[in-house]
């Protein structure tokens, strides 16, 4: 499953892709055939030179004056994300969050299969989340060892989550999906993704007051 890029992209382009792909699987199921890049600028908010300079860093897609076949796009963006590659993922955390993740169905549509749940809570441990159960974190690292991972998701408080990211990259897990307040620091060893959820929220807030002024 190793797809090194040969030269690194932008973190910025790849954050966009996410974003392109969304719209076009929309557009693709609405039977749309084609789409100028000044079109899918306007709906997605960007320029259509970003559009054209985003994508042209992985190949030549649109044609002058006729723009970019939804579907061939679709599939190309989903080529260079690795969606189609499968992604075999833990998760540690089985709480609110962890059994929303858990539960989400279109993680498995695009290729992310969660393999195995853990957690301390003996109340929770035996139970069946997805048709999975959830196992005692202290097979973790056996579980590891027998089964090739690429995904550690960790979905504990945070006083926890270094000790479960340790066990992740001792195992060789290659990224971690953090969704706890706190920093993981595993230079070059592994890639983490953090989730700040609240920090987002408090971010349309702080907008919400600028846009239209505080509710008093
Ligand atoms: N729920 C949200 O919407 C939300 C939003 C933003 C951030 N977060 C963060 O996500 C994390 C989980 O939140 P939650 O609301 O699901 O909490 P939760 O208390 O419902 O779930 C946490 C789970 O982690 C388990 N756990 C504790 N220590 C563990 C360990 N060492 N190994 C494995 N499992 C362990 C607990 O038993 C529990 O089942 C927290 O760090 C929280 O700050 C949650």
């Amino acid at each position: 499953m190793s797809k090194k890029k040969e030269k690194p992209i932008a973190v910025s382009v790849i954050k966009r892709l996410p974003v392109y792909y969304r719209f076009l699987t929309t557009l693709h199921s609405k039977g749309v055939e084609r789409i100028s890049s000044s079109e899918l600028a306007e709906k997605l908010g960007v320029t259509a030179s970003q559009i054209r300079q985003d994508l042209s860093q992985f190949g030549n897609f649109g044609q002058r004056g006729y723009g970019y076949r939804v579907a061939n796009l679709k599939e190309a963006i989903a080529k260079i994300l690795g969606l189609d590659n499968q992604m075999d993922m833990v998760l540690a955390g089985a709480g609110n969050l962890g059994k929303a993740i858990i539960n989400y169905p279109n993680f498995k549509r695009r290729g992310f299969y969660i393999k195995g749940i853990f957690d301390v809570n003996p109340e929770l441990i035996g139970q069946e989340v997805a048709g999975l159960l959830v196992q005692d974190i202290s097979l973790l690292a056996d579980f590891l060892t027998n089964n090739r991972i690429d995904i550690g998701i960790i979905t504990t408080p945070p006083e926890s989550a270094v000790d479960v990211a340790d066990i992740f990259v001792r195992g060789g897990i290659r990224g971690i999906w953090n969704f706890a307040p706190v920093s993981l620091n595993y230079s070059g060893k592994v890639l983490v993704e953090n989730v700040h959820i609240s920090e987002s929220l408090l971010t349309l807030s702080y907008m919400i007051d600028e846009k239209f002024g505080s509710k008093s």
